[in-house]
C-alpha cells in the first residue's frame, strides 16, 4: 500500500514499469465539453493505477487542477513546476504536492522535462500546444528520446494531427519524425502505446543525448 507521495518505480497492474513520472501538459482552463474534464480525471486515475507520478505546470486552474488533485488524492507524487510570476494564488490557484519555483517559462519546460520519463498533452490552448510542440521538436533533434503522447479527446487534436500529416506530404516532416507523436482517444490506450514506443528517427544534434535524462 502506498503511503502517498512515493517515488517508487511504477509496478501497477498491466504496467511494464517503463515510466516512473510523466509530465502532463494541459489547459489552464477546462474547455467547454465535459469530456475534457472527464479525460483529465481518467488520465489521473490511470497514472495512479500504474503507480506513475505526475509532473505538471503547478496550480489548480482548469484541467491542471483536476489531474493534479486526482493523482495527489490517489497517493502518487505530484511535482508542480511554476515560474515565480505565476505563483500568486489569484493567477494559478493553490499548488499541491511539491513545488519547484523557476525564473521563467523556458526554465519551467526544461525542469519539467528533466523530471519526467514521458510527456502527455491533454486538450489545452496555446500554452499546452507550445509545450507539446517543443517536446516533439526536441525529440526530432535527439535532445531527448522520451515518448510524447497526445490525448485526442473527442477529436480535439484532429486538425493538428492532420497538419502534421500535411507536413509529411509536403516534405517538411520526415516519416520517422511523424512517428514521434503517439496519439489515442483514451488514456489507457495512450499509455499502452507509449509503453511500447520505440524512437525511429536519427539523432541530428551531436552531444545532446542525455541532456534531459530524468532526474
Ligand atoms: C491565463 C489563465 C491562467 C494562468 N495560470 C496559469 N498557471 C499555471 N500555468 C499556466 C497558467 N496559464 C498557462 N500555464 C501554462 O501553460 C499551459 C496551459 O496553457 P493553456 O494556454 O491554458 O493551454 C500549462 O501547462 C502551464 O504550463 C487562465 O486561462
Amino acid at each position: 500500500m502506498e503511503t502517498g507521495q512515493g517515488n517508487e518505480v511504477g509496478s501497477g497492474s498491466g504496467s511494464k514499469a517503463r515510466f516512473r513520472s510523466i509530465c502532463v501538459f494541459c489547459g489552464s482552463r477546462s474547455g467547454n465539453r465535459p469530456s475534457f474534464s472527464e479525460a483529465a480525471l481518467d488520465l489521473g486515475k490511470q497514472l495512479v493505477e500504474r503507480n506513475i507520478n505526475l509532473v505538471y505546470g503547478g496550480g489548480s486552474v482548469g484541467l491542471m487542477g483536476l489531474i493534479s488533485k486526482t493523482v495527489y488524492d490517489g497517493g502518487r507524487h505530484v511535482l508542480g513546476i511554476i515560474p515565480t510570476d505565476l505563483l500568486p494564488n489569484e493567477i494559478s490557484g493553490e499548488t499541491i504536492g511539491d513545488v519547484i519555483k523557476v525564473a521563467d517559462m523556458h526554465d519551467r519546460k526544461s525542469e519539467m522535462a528533466k523530471h519526467a520519463d514521458a510527456f502527455i498533452a491533454l486538450p489545452g490552448g496555446y500554452g499546452t500546444m507550445e509545450e507539446l510542440l517543443e517536446m516533439i521538436a526536441y525529440s526530432q533533434l535527439g535532445i531527448h528520446h522520451k515518448p510524447v503522447g497526445l490525448l485526442n479527446v473527442d477529436g480535439y487534436y484532429d486538425s493538428l494531427l492532420h497538419l502534421f500529416d500535411t507536413g509529411v506530404h509536403q516534405g517538411f516532416i520526415e516519416d520517422s519524425a511523424r512517428h514521434i507523436v503517439v496519439s489515442a482517444e483514451t488514456a489507457a490506450e495512450l499509455l499502452r502505446k507509449m509503453e511500447e514506443f520505440v524512437p525511429l528517427h536519427d539523432r541530428v544534434v551531436p552531444g545532446t543525448d542525455g541532456q534531459w535524462t530524468s532526474k
